[in-house]
């Protein structure tokens, strides 16, 4: 064990497996992830050759290798609460991404959300056994974003009493869906519904799309592999153009809107019914958000703990990296907001599934608020999580560049997160869109709940004019700076509003309003999220007991909230103690930052970095690393520089 890692755990001024254990949820949660994660661990058949020196194809076929052992693996040990089995599957899959995963994320969720009972009896026990492996099919070559322009058509055919699905352009190619190229024998395919001669927009249909017996594309189907990508090398991300393909009624999801054998069409409640599992999966990237900027900051952390480097004061020693402030302000803010992300992300979990248990119900007023929600804090913890992995493998100087760090896997895995599953910008102006429906709402009076219940004090502050508004009163005070966040978010709206207005007012369009106001648009949005994590932050401390733990999250809190402050000080009153105050933040984190990354507690093989190893041996196990490279299996390689060598 490196001594310099040793020294900092001992002078922690707290208790690890105490913090670690409100992560989770209690001691038993600890001890039983912990369980479930040994077992992979400890598992022979998981010690894959390392992906970084595989081909593509190589890296392919060891994640459905994988993917298969885990099906079988997880059966085994009879693991079969969702939550084990996303714990089990993390430490196997460590930073990559599963063969199957849009089977799991996507495929399953959607079935078990908009199947009717009797299409749930047919298809779950298929798909939950793997005889039917899927995707979802949603984007186009033309369209990812804007779905309802989405060409590919699913048209009734009461004759046959079958739906024909055809994508009649280049454009209409369904393009990216994970595992579809090479893995899946069924879609989830998005589609606009004709019938009787009438469209009525996107649904969904379960599409089969090879024979389940032999994997052999189907007739009319055409599909395969989009090519080498950023990241996710292992994941066959497809293409697919259907001609003429027929599928029974049945195979259309109809737990909300339906298609009588004659054709007649019956309405769903809410035609955003249909963008369910995006919503899911939304929700649950805020919690994918926290852990790969939890790992990322854990290696950063403990790397800078045992990396020494320059000099502080002549002739001493050359210091811990960890001990220079330029080094601790970028990395112990963003340890800030990885702590302040899991909290989001156990409150966006529980708020996702408390909401969609009204929706079974039939209830649907909170689901404006569970998109906006979803959408916003999604796009909010992606962006910052993206450019926090990059600035932790850059505080790692050159061996932060190499693969066996693990950053640039913890990046090119992540970076897609502000993409996919709505594109951030556009997620940004959704929720927008419902903070101005609010703050119109707010003004004619309407009283509002929720996390927008702060938009209600918009008439309070109506005559005073938005510059006089207080701000930051306290800056040791958590709840003076939430006042201070809920304040700037409320403003932020009332100007994006003001801006629409304005603009409208110019009487042009309602669209073109919107266009000309869509950078105060997202600036209300990001408020609002930034807003909701701060506020967040703050309610978690209020549950802790442990005076410790309390004392050093709460310094975090403190550092989030300030931090971002400065990172927006326009919006703020500028304070000038605030660069003062965070300075001795970083201060009193200092003795604790090794302690505060072992509590997200990661072991050695899923955390996969030489840089962030709990031993602190980076320099033996990068040597280790590179002597695996496959351009070292030779002393010479090319012949070419032998034979440029031997002409001279
Ligand atoms: C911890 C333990 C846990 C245990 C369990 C753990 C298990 C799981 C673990 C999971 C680990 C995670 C890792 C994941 C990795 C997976 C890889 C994923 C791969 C990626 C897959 C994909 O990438 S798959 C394609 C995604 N592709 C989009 O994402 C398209 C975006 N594009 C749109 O989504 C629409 O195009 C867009 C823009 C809204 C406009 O839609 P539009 O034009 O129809 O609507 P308008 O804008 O006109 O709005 C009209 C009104 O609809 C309202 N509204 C709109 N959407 C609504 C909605 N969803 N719900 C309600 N209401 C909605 C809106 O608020 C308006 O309301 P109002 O009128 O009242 O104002
Ligand atoms: C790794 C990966 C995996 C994926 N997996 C799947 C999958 O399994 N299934 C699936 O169906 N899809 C999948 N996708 C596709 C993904 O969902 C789309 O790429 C995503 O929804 C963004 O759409 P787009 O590519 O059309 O971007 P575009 O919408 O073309 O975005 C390009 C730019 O235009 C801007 N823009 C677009 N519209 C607006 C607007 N209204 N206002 C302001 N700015 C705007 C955006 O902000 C962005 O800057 C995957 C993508 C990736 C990268």
């Amino acid at each position: 064990m490196n001594p310099d890692i040793c020294r900092e755990r001992e002078n922690a001024t707290f208790n690890t497996e105490t913090l670690t254990n409100m992560l989770d949820g209690s001691a038993e949660k600890t001890r039983r992830r912990r369980e479930i994660e040994s077992l992979v661990i400890n598992d022979p058949d998981f010690q894959h050759d390392d992906p970084n020196f595989m081909s593509r194809s190589e890296r392919y076929d060891a994640a459905v290798k994988k993917s298969s052992q885990m099906i079988m693996k997880l059966r085994d040990y009879g693991i079969s609460d969702p939550e084990e089995i996303y714990f089990y599957k993390r430490t196997a899959r460590r930073t990559f991404h599963e063969a199957f995963g849009l089977h799991y994320t996507m495929f399953l969720p959607t079935l078990y959300s908009q199947c009717t009972p009797e299409q749930q009896k047919k298809w779950l026990p298929l798909a939950e056994n793997f005889k039917a492996l899927g995707t979802y099919a949603q984007t186009e070559l033309g369209h990812g974003t804007h779905i309802r322009k989405l060409e590919t058509t699913a048209t009734y055919d009461p004759s046959t009493q079958e739906f024909v699905l055809n994508c009649p352009t280049v454009s209409s190619i369904k393009w990216w869906p994970g595992g579809l190229g090479k893995t899946s024998n069924h879609a989830i395919v998005l589609a606009q519904l004709y019938t009787l001669g009438k469209c009525h927009g996107l649904h969904a249909f379960i599409v089969p799309i090879r024979c389940m017996k032999t994997h052999q594309p189907l007739p009319g189907v055409t599909v395969g592999d989009i090519g080498p990508k950023f990241g996710f090398e292992e994941v066959d991300n497809g293409y697919l153009k259907l001609e003429n393909v027929r599928i029974p009624r049945e195979n259309m999801l109809m737990k909300y809107a339906q298609v009588e054998p004659d054709g007649s069409y019956l309405k769903p409640p809410s035609d955003k019914l249909t963008y369910g599992t995006m919503v899911f999966i939304r929700a649950m990237i805020v919690g994918e958000s926290a852990r790969a900027l939890s790992k990322s900051c854990t290696i950063a952390i403990r790397y800078s703990a045992v990396r020494h480097q320059s000099e502080l004061r002549p002739g001493e020693p050359e210091p811990q990296i960890l001990d220079y402030q330029a080094q601790q302000y970028k990395l112990f803010p963003l340890l800030a907001a990885a702590y302040a992300f899991t909290f989001v992300g156990q409150y966006m979990s529980d708020t996702y599934h408390r909401i969609t248990g009204h929706i079974n119900q039939g209830d649907f007023s909170q689901l404006p608020e569970l998109h906006a929600l979803a959408a916003g804090l999604k796009a909010f913890t992606t962006w910052t999580a993206n450019a926090g992995i990059e600035v932790c493998r850059m505080a790692c100087g050159g061996h932060g560049y190499l693969c066996c760090s693990g950053l640039p896997d913890i990046y090119v895995t992540f970076t897609p997160t502000c993409t996919y599953e709505g594109e951030n910008t556009v997620m940004m102006l959704q929720t927008a869109r419902f903070l101005v429906k609010c703050y119109r709402q707010a003004r004619e009076g309407q009283q509002l709940s929720g996390t927008v219940s702060y938009l209600n004090e918009q008439q309070r502050l109506q005559p005073q004019p938005v510059s006089s508004r207080p701000t930051v009163v306290n800056i040791n005070d958590l709840a003076s700076l939430v006042e201070a966040y809920k304040l700037r978010a409320a403003k932020l709206v009332e100007v994006a509003a003001k801006s629409l207005q304005g603009e409208l007012q110019r009487s042009i369009s309602q669209e073109d309003a919107w266009n000309n106001s869509s950078i105060e648009l997202v600036r209300a949005s990001d408020a609002h999220c930034h807003y909701v994590v701060v506020e967040l932050f703050a309610a978690k401390l209020s549950e802790i007991s442990d005076t410790a733990v309390h004392s050093v999250l709460n310094t975090l809190a403190l550092l989030y909230a300030l931090h971002g402050i400065t990172l927006n000080s326009g919006d703020f009153l500028q304070l000038s103690q605030i660069t003062q105050r965070i300075k001795a933040l970083l201060v009193e984190i200092r003795p604790n930052a090794v302690a505060l990354v072992d509590s997200f507690d990661y072991n050695d093989e899923m955390l996969n970095s030489v840089l962030g190893r709990y031993d602190g041996n980076v320099y033996e196990s990068m040597f280790e690393w590179a002597k695996r490279s496959p351009l070292n299996r030779t002393e010479v390689r090319s012949f070419i520089i032998f034979n440029i060598i031997q002409k001279k």
